[in-house]
């Protein structure tokens, strides 16, 4: 994620350092060093975590004399707590951000959560960095932005494996693959840029408006979720979600 975030960072004017050991390069002419200790005593305005939430507790404590005097941590950690992640950071201010995967070409979703420590600067620092990959939602209460993960920050997998299954069973009705993935793609894509578009209709409406009485949109969507199956597997996927993220607090 943080590479894909790294893409649409790298575009502004800031001076960017990337630590990982594991990267042979990083886009946009940001600056790549393998190993902490060769920041030797480097202070920056902003650290951003992009380890597995699981890791922070090892890797970041070595990190809070990185921080310049009014500087800031954003992490896009998913479930991990800001009042932690400011304890583990030497009583930084902290703001929590979920994006999610389409960054990577300038059309993720990021929900934004500033800590009460974090000023208004931070806040709009913040707020610009993640704008330039995609759309912003600032939320008030961090509860919400756990409720963000469960919608957007994990929603590209459910799409991908939504658009996977019905792949699949587009195949199995005789199309190559490239023609399941080229109607599949154009019509979950032309679908939602319809329905995206300003004054577009209702869903329920665009929905209906596909809908022949006693045609064979009708006798798709009663399979698909005429017992509200589709809707309650989908409840369970937002709640799984959400419920794994207050595990990781
Ligand atoms: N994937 C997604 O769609 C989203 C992820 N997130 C959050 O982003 C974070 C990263 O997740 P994700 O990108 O999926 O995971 P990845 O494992 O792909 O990325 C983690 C990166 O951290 C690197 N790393 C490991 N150890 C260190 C270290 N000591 N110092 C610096 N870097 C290190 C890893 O290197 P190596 O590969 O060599 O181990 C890897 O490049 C998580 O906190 C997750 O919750 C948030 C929203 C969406
Ligand atoms: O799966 C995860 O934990 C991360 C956080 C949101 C998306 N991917």
């Amino acid at each position: 994620m943080g590479s894909a975030l790294l893409e649409q960072w790298s575009k502004g004017t800031e001076s960017i350092t990337v630590v990982d050991p594991g990267q042979a390069s990083v886009p946009g002419g940001a600056r790549l060093v393998s190993d902490r200790a060769a920041l030797d005593g480097e202070r920056f305005d902003c650290i951003i975590v992009a380890v597995k939430p699981q890791m922070i507790d090892d890797i970041m404590p070595d990190y809070v004399g990185h921080i310049a005097p009014d500087g800031y941590v954003i992490s896009i950690a998913a479930g991990y707590s800001s009042a932690r992640l400011s304890a583990t950071m030497g009583d930084a201010p902290v703001i929590r951000v979920m994006p999610n995967l389409p960054a990577a070409i300038g059309r993720g979703v990021s929900g934004i959560f500033a800590s009460p420590a974090a000023s208004e600067t931070h806040l709009a620092h913040a707020q610009e960095f993640m704008a330039r990959a995609g759309t912003t939602v600032t939320v008030d209460t961090e509860e919400q932005l756990d409720r963000v993960t469960a919608v957007a920050g994990s929603g590209p997998g459910y799409v991908f494996e939504i658009a996977r299954a019905y792949v699949e069973v587009a195949m199995e009705h005789g199309f190559t693959e490239e023609q399941a993935r080229d109607m599949v793609f154009g019509t979950m894509g032309g679908a939602i840029d319809m329905a995206a578009e300003p004054g577009a209709l209702s869903l329920e409406e665009l929905r209906n408006s596909v809908t022949s009485k006693g045609g064979t949109t009708a006798a798709g969507l009663n399979a698909l979720n005429g017992d509200g199956g589709l809707t309650e597997r989908l409840r369970a996927t937002l709640q799984a979600c959400y419920d794994r993220a207050v595990e990781l607090r």
